[in-house]
This record gives structure tokens, C-alpha cells and sequence, in this order.
């Protein structure tokens, strides 16, 4: 193979490249991808911070779009050889409709899927979630499980559905012939609770406890472990998956990887504690404040609410029936697949990632005061 000084220059896109997760990729593959010659950024929204990045050697093209219009995706995927699609509605709380979120998530991803047939684009990472699998309507917990636990995935959420709709989308579409007769390689990540610089809901709690004089209040058990990993390493997974594709196309084609890093195995509130503590909250109780039965009748009475609002105003509290049973349910994953197939091992180790989170979360909120 040539070496990385006469290696083809390679065009990438990244749909939902101005979300979260998405900017983080932009900027990992501007830092740590060798073969980039120009870099697409595909997004409904366009962030401001991408004038700056026009300036550097990469050629990096900022397109607004929407993963819904078929013939926008089209114009986007022409002459790319690799496409990373992030973009996604991610809605837990009742802001979207069913219908929009499926069209978005599933209808989004066929697009990005026929477009890379149509045009000859080979290789399509998608970002998937641990959603697809779990935590499910039965509240069974998955205990430091891998892709190939078994586990009964049954959702009834609009997201989780939609999710597991375009991941097997995107799984079923390895191997297809794209213009030109080749075949199509793909994989799905599947995060866990992503966290870091960002992260709005780890804000929306930080802006919670300062309201409430600087206490937040356990809902949930501390034995409940939810999964978690860093947004920097997830943006690192992508890379890395995108990069080996094509060396590796037999053995990750057609494959699901759980994005993990060494996160510590927490509650949700405890692990949100790691950043907001230093950053001067406290967490009220060694046990759940409230009895589990009278939270359930507080999101039930919140689902109630937003139907009975909707008509008005738009009502979306963080807590409702189904974000109580993703909480309250243990779902973490320990694997080491992606770093059999494809080399993964986090970039950031957990006490880089936690500090990168808490200068977040304090320069973010200190502005917002
Ligand atoms: N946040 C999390 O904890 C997790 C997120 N994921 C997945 O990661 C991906 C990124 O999520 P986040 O960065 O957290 O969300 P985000 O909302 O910050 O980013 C999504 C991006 O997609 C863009 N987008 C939405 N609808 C679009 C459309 N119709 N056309 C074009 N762009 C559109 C948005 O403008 C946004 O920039 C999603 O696919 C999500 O399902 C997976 C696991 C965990
Ligand atoms: C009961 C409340 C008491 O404080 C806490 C409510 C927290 C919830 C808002 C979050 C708990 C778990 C989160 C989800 C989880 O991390 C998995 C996810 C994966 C995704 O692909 C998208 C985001 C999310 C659904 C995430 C959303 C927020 C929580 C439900």
C-alpha cells in the first residue's frame, strides 16, 4: 500500500456534523485523518464555528441540508468516498412527533443510503444507540453485556423504534452494488449515554441545581448502572471505523459495534455528580428522595400534561414514563469488539475526559449566568 504521503486524498461526510456528537467528529477527522482531502458538513442547522475551520489545509464544505430531502442527501454523497451519518432527531421527550422522528431517523437514513448507491459512494458509518437494544419496555436490566448478549429488544418509544429501523437499514444495505459495481460496506455504532463538551442535558442539570440553590435531589438508586462513554472517544470510534472499512470490509461489513471507553460504571445522577460536583452541586440522599411509585405518577401525570397542553403550548419535561424506565433500568456494556475488528482503544482516558467535561460544563454555565 502507499504510504500516507502519496495515499490517495479522500472526501468525508458528515450528516448532523453541527450536533453534538457530530462536531466532534468534524474536528477528529481534521485532526487525526491523515488521508482527508475535503470534508463535508452536512447539517439542518449550520454552526457559526465552522468559518474557522475553513481556514485550515482541509478543504471543509459546509452544506445545509436535510437528510429527509432525498435529492439535498443526493447532491451531498456525489463524488464523497466515505459518509458518516450522525445526524439524527434525538427526542425522548415529546418535542417531535412520531411521525417526524421516523421520518428524520429512518426515512433520512434510506436517503443517505440510496444516495450513496445511486452515486457510488462505498463506505457508510452510521450512529446508531444503545437504544436499539435496550433498556426495553420490560425493564430488564443488561448487565456489562456485549453485541452478542442476548436480550429481548422490544420498544414501543418512537425513538428506540426508529433507531433500530435505520440501523438495520443501514446493516441490511452491506454488500448492495453502488454505481460504478461495488459493494457497499457499512457498520453501526451504537453509543451508549454519550457525554461531554456539548452535552446539553448534563447544562439543563447543572442550570437545575443552581436554581435550587445548588442541591439536586436522588430519584434514582445508585445500584441502577447506566452506560456512558465520552464524546470524544465516540468521535474517535467513527474515525477509526470509517479509516479500516475498506481494509477490513469482510470482517466489519455488515457489522454492529458498541461505542464503550473506561467510564465508570454509575448511576445516572452519579455519574452526572463526577462533573457537577466540582463544579460546586450536591447530591441530596443516599437513597431515592421519592417512592419509585409516586416518580412513576409524577411522569405518567407529565405524559398526561403534555397531552392535554399540546393543544397550547409545547410541555417536555426531562421526566416521563419512558425516560423514568431508561433511568431506573441497569443497562452497561463491557466488549472489546471494536478493538478486535478494527484496533479501537479510547483516545481519552476517563480522568481526561472528566476534566474536559467539567471545564465544559463551568465555562458553559458561567457564561449563561
Ligand atoms: N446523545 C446521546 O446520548 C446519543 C446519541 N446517539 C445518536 O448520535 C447521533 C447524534 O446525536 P446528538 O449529537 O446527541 O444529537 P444532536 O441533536 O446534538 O445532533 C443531531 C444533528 O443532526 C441534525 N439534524 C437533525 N435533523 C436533521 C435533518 N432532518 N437533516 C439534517 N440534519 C439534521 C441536527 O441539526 C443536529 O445538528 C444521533 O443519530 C443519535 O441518535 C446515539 C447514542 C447516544
Ligand atoms: C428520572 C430523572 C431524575 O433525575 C432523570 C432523567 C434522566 C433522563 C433524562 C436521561 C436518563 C438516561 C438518558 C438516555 C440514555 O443515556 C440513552 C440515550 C441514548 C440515545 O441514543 C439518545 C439519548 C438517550 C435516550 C438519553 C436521554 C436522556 C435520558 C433518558
Amino acid at each position: 500500500m502507499a504510504d500516507s504521503a502519496q495515499a490517495q486524498k479522500l472526501v468525508y461526510l458528515v450528516t448532523g456534523g453541527c450536533g453534538f456528537l457530530g462536531e466532534h467528529v468534524v474536528r477528529m477527522l481534521l485532526q487525526r485523518e491523515p488521508r482527508l482531502g475535503e470534508l463535508r458538513v452536512f447539517d439542518r442547522h449550520l454552526g457559526p464555528w465552522l468559518e474557522e475551520l475553513k481556514t485550515g489545509p482541509v478543504r471543509v464544505t459546509a452544506i445545509q441540508g436535510d437528510v429527509t430531502q432525498a435529492h439535498e442527501v443526493a447532491a451531498a454523497v456525489a463524488g464523497a468516498h466515505v459518509v458518516i451519518h450522525t445526524a439524527g432527531l434525538v427526542d425522548v421527550f415529546g418535542r417531535a412527533s412520531p411521525e417526524t422522528i421516523h421520518e428524520v431517523n429512518v426515512q433520512g437514513t434510506r436517503n443517505v443510503i440510496e444516495a450513496c448507491v445511486q452515486t457510488g459512494t462505498r463506505f457508510l458509518v452510521y450512529t446508531s444507540s444503545m437504544e436499539v437494544v435496550g433498556p426495553n419496555t420490560k425493564g430488564h436490566p443488561f448487565y456489562r453485556g456485549n453485541e452478542d448478549t442476548p436480550y429481548e429488544a422490544v420498544h414501543s418509544h418512537p425513538y428506540p423504534c426508529s433507531k433500530a429501523l435505520a440501523e438495520w437499514l443501514v446493516l441490511e444495505a452491506n454488500g448492495r452494488k453502488v454505481h460504478g459495481g461495488l459493494p457497499l460496506v457499512t457498520c453501526a455504532l451504537r453509543p451508549t449515554g454519550i457525554y461531554g463538551e456539548g452535552h446539553q442535558i448534563m447544562r439543563d442539570f447543572y442550570r437545575q441545581g443552581l436554581r435550587l440553590g445548588g442541591w439536586l435531589f436522588r430519584a434514582i438508586p445508585a445500584s441502577v448502572e447506566h452506560g456512558r462513554v465520552y464524546v470524544g472517544n465516540v468521535a474517535w470510534m467513527h474515525v477509526l471505523a470509517a479509516r479500516e472499512l475498506e481494509q477490513r470490509a469482510a470482517l466489519m461489513g455488515g457489522q454492529v459495534y458498541f461505542c464503550y471507553d473506561g467510564s465508570p460504571y454509575k448511576s445516572y445522577e452519579d455519574f452526572n455528580m463526577e462533573f457537577l460536583g466540582p463544579c460546586g452541586l450536591r447530591l441530596v440522599g443516599t437513597r431515592p428522595l421519592l417512592p419509585y411509585w409516586l416518580l412513576v405518577f409524577l411522569a405518567a401525570l407529565n405524559a398526561l400534561l403534555q397531552w392535554l397542553l399540546r393543544p397550547l403550548v409545547l410541555y417536555a419535561p426531562l421526566l416521563n414514563p419512558y425516560t423514568l424506565a431508561v433511568a431506573n433500568t441497569t443497562f452497561t456494556v463491557s466488549t472489546d469488539k471494536a478493538q478486535r475488528h478494527f484496533g479501537y482503544e479510547p483516545l481519552f482516558s476517563w480522568e481526561d475526559s472528566r476534566t474536559r467535561t467539567i471545564l465544559w460544563v463551568q465555562a458553559a454555565t458561567g457564561s449563561a449566568q
